[in-house]
């Protein structure tokens, strides 16, 4: 640990008088006698509010503190509103590294002596340049001719000051978690844990590379979402090669709609491609800020939005869109006591949870959302409220449910800008019954076992030799031996034969692509087992 970058570090903290945040009455003896100490380091910047002091030194520390400041400013449910407010205003303004130095990482990542040997007007001037990487564009030679490209790099030795500042950061969570029981409220640990993978996650462009072509993947055809084409054959950990877009960036709302763009249909097609990417694909962007977002120039009338770096991205299980799906709708039934059982009977909570109490305390902080009228309310807001209350009853919220609160927030606030009427209630309410409802009912459970019906296939030609089997293990054991078969075995035997036999059909129909007959024989077949099984039982 570099003890300059750690006396840099206090010295802003204390110069931009961040100790303060703390109250006193919190603050150990030894911490204000070190700030006492320290004397010749006053804050200088009284005057100003806290927010504004904690941007200010996150910006003074540079690339890494302001990316850390950019996704506190996205953490409703730990800052207060007016710190989360001025965090959303970092910038990270930093300088373009050389052209000429970009050029050479590219050479070296693809192995070639002269970048022309891939790449035609690769322009040292770059598109844009942020924290980790920087963009320039080229044309790239393909077997269709020349298309237009960017190639992303890292910054040279980035990771090596990312790892410093990182550890550095860590230090201070764990000084703040162990300070006072207040710094432990804000889980500095557990937020440094999670920015550490965010941000380490950020470095390797083969996973960009690789969550674009799967989110490219899943939208293929749409008329909502396009991505651009990863050229992965040109791509490497530091180096990423994709098709260049040409849009309008979503924030310039001026130029949409001098275009004549459909802005209500924009600002719902937003709330839509976010509900698709998590219920239908449980595969979601999640770094939806405007600056990755662009609006095609084609069809202002069926507006196509344009994403780019896929650098993060969300995944969701069958649980965590039930736990999301359900409680959304209870909520929206405003049936409290509904979302606290949902959290009981799913384990989300401990069973020991009293339902009364967990209600109730739902209620209180989700019933003042309902003095808005319905299409001003925020999803965001109430997952924040919800995550709150369900943390103070014990339960483990997952960091794929917080970065998924996150992105709502972003995708809620996009789409209020487009469009302030938005009422994204009524855009995602089908979604979220069309999917609860395919989760249940008798629909539900055939297609599950439609889908299980080749491992059935698979296992159904042992099944006899199983039943047998353990038949034959009983038979031995000692009364067994006496009584010989009773009637009930007997009968379970000839159950379990014909059952065995209707699912071999079954396997057989649905190889021969019979599937209505496949489906039919495996219902049978599982009626049969059951009675079999009682028989024994
Ligand atoms: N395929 C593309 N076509 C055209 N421009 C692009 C493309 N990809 C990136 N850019 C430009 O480069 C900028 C930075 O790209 P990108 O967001 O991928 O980089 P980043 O380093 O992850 O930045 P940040 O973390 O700040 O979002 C974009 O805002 C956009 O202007």
């Amino acid at each position: 640990m570099s003890i300059a970058r750690l006396y840099q570090i206090g010295k802003t903290f204390l110069n931009y008088g961040l100790d303060e945040l703390l109250p006193q009455q919190l603050q150990p003896w030894y911490a204000k006698l070190l700030r006492k100490v320290l004397f010749w380091l006053p804050n200088k910047h009284a005057d100003k509010s806290a927010g504004a002091r904690l941007r200010l030194a996150l910006q003074t520390l540079g690339p890494v503190w302001v990316k850390f400041g950019q996704m506190l400013s996205t953490r409703r449910d730990l800052l207060p509103p007016d710190i989360a407010i001025e965090l959303a205003e970092l910038q990270d303004n930093v300088k373009p590294f050389c052209g000429t130095d970009a050029q050479k990482l590219i050479e070296k990542a693809l192995e070639i002596d002269d970048i022309a040997a891939l790449f035609e007007q690769f322009d040292q001037q770059p598109l844009a340049s942020a924290s980790i990487a920087q963009v320039h564009s080229a044309k790239l030679h393909t077997e269709d001719g020349l298309k237009d490209v960017v190639i992303k790099v890292i910054r040279p030795d980035i990771e090596k000051q990312i790892l410093a500042d990182l550890s550095l950061m860590e230090q201070f969570a764990k000084l703040l978690a162990g300070l006072v029981s207040e710094g432990r409220r804000l889980r500095p640990v557990e937020v440094v844990r999670e920015y550490r993978k965010t941000l380490l996650d950020e470095l390797d462009l083969m996973r960009e590379g690789a969550n674009a072509i799967q989110l490219r993947r899943n939208f293929e055809g749409s008329e909502a979402l396009y991505i651009p084409e990863v050229y992965s054959e040109y791509s490497r950990q530091n180096v990423l090669v994709m098709e260049r877009i040409y849009g309008i960036p979503v924030s310039d709302t001026e130029t949409l709609i001098e275009q004549g763009t459909d802005m209500k249909l924009l600002a719902e097609r937003g709330v839509e491609v976010f509900f698709t990417q998590v219920f239908r694909d449980s595969f979601f962007h999640a770094d939806m800020h405007p600056g990755n977002i662009f609006v095609s120039y084609e069809t202002p009338h069926n507006p196509k939005y344009i994403g780019i770096d896929c650098g993060i991205v969300g995944t969701l299980n069958r649980e965590d869109k039930r736990y999301l799906a359900e409680n959304f709708i209870a909520f929206f039934n405003r049936d409290y006591r509904q979302v606290a059982q949902l959290h009981v009977d799913s384990g989300w909570v401990p069973a020991d949870t009293c339902v009364e109490e967990f209600e109730f305390a739902i209620r209180t902080v989700c019933e003042p959302i309902f003095n808005k009228p319905l299409a001003e309310i925020s999803f965001g807001h109430v997952l924040v409220n919800l995550f709150n209350t369900a943390r103070r009853f014990n339960m483990e919220v997952q960091p794929q449910l917080v970065l998924l609160q996150k992105t709502l927030l972003y995708v809620e606030g996009l789409g209020r800008q487009l469009y302030p009427q938005l009422d994204l209630w009524k855009t995602a309410k089908p979604f979220l019954e069309h999917w609860v409802q395919e989760q249940v009912g008798p629909l539900a459970v055939a297609k599950k076992m439609y889908q299980n019906l080749p491992f059935w296939a698979e296992k159904m030609p042992e099944l006899p030799d199983l039943i047998y089997q353990s038949l034959k293990r009983q038979n031995q054991r000692p009364q067994a031996v006496s009584n010989g078969l009773s009637k009930q075995t007997v009968q379970s035997i000839l159950l379990g034969m014909a059952a065995s036999a209707l699912a071999i059909i079954s396997g057989l129909c649905f190889i021969a692509e019979l599937h209505g007959a496949s489906l039919f024989s495996a219902i049978v077949a599982l009626l049969i087992f059951i009675s079999a099984w009682r028989k024994t039982g």
